[in-house]
């Protein structure tokens, strides 16, 4: 933090770009087993959640993010009862898992518990459901979690940090069959899947691993001002071959909708899916 403001500077994943968030108060400082962690108060954006100095999440729009990770698989699936995240110890994806009435059993595997013990204590909201019937949290690596499962989940959300540093091997293959024979028939995933702007090479390979996989692979993104390129994209898959993840296959109505959601909606659900035209020649060739 230089002069009252924390810029998000990395020459690999976004050089020469940088996101800057003005600092009202350092809340907490952490090595923990596998990252630096660090919470600090902004003057504008809420609560910021920092680990490896890369921006996981701020109080005022970490919404967009975890809605539209989670619902555009959740809506891809005809009935998600047992559904798995892995990372996401900010909590904020499982917040928005437990708002389907399907679920029976929300499990989250996240390989860092200090992330989940500072979300509980800094960022209140996203870690709401923690405490939730429904839900399970595994401390641990996400591979080996999921060595441990067959034909098991309906639904999939792999929440993670960027594919540089402990995050790479879940944009690869390997990880993507590990998926596959975790889920259920008409599985459904969904990945973080970084930026048309930044990573245009990262999605391409990334699509291609996930096509060796999956039957259904879209990209779909969401505009989120904290994240850099101030938008951030998610691969969508399916098992099931003849699903169409750019559809809803279920919504609630218009008023359920304004109840639980501030970003995600039917509409914005399949809009989510139209790029522009250089990105889209690049990914859907
Ligand atoms: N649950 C929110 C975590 C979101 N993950 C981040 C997405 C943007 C990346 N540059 C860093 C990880």
């Amino acid at each position: 933090v230089k002069d009252g403001w924390f810029a998000e500077i990395s020459d690999t994943m976004w050089p020469g770009l940088a996101m800057s968030l003005k600092v009202e108060k350092i809340l907490h400082v952490e090595q923990s087993k596998y990252q630096d962690v660090l919470v600090f108060k902004s003057t504008n954006y809420g609560n910021v959640l920092v680990l490896d100095g890369a921006i996981q999440a701020t109080e005022r729009d970490e919404f967009s993010y975890q809605e539209m990770i989670t619902h555009l698989a959740m809506n891809s699936h005809p009935n998600p009862k047992k559904v798995l995240v892995i990372g996401g110890g900010d909590g904020g994806v499982l917040r928005e898992v437990v708002k389907h009435d399907c679920v029976e059993e929300a499990v989250l595997c996240d390989i860092d518990e200090a992330v989940i013990r500072v979300s509980k204590q800094y960022l209140p909201d996203m870690a709401q459901s923690y405490s939730h019937e429904k839900v399970k949290v595994h401390i641990g690596d996400g591979f080996q979690f999921l060595a441990d499962y067959q034909n098991t989940f309906d639904v999939i959300i792999t929440d993670s940090s960027d594919p540089e540093g402990p995050a790479e091997s879940l944009f690869q293959k390997p990880y993507f069959e590990l998926l596959k024979s975790a889920l259920t028939e008409k599985g459904v995933i969904t990945t973080q899947a970084e930026s048309i702007w930044l990573h245009l090479k990262i999605i391409q390979d990334l699509k291609k691993a996930c096509h060796e996989v999956f039957p259904v692979v879209e990209y779909a993104y969401t505009t989120i001002p904290t994240y850099p390129s101030g938008q951030i994209g998610f691969m969508v898959c399916s098992k099931d071959k003849d699903a169409n993840v750019k559809k809803p296959i279920h919504v609630w109505d218009n008023a359920k909708e304004k109840k639980l959601l501030r970003y995600y909606n039917k509409r914005v659900h399949e809009a989510a899916f139209v790029l522009p035209t250089w990105a889209d020649e690049a990914l859907n060739c």
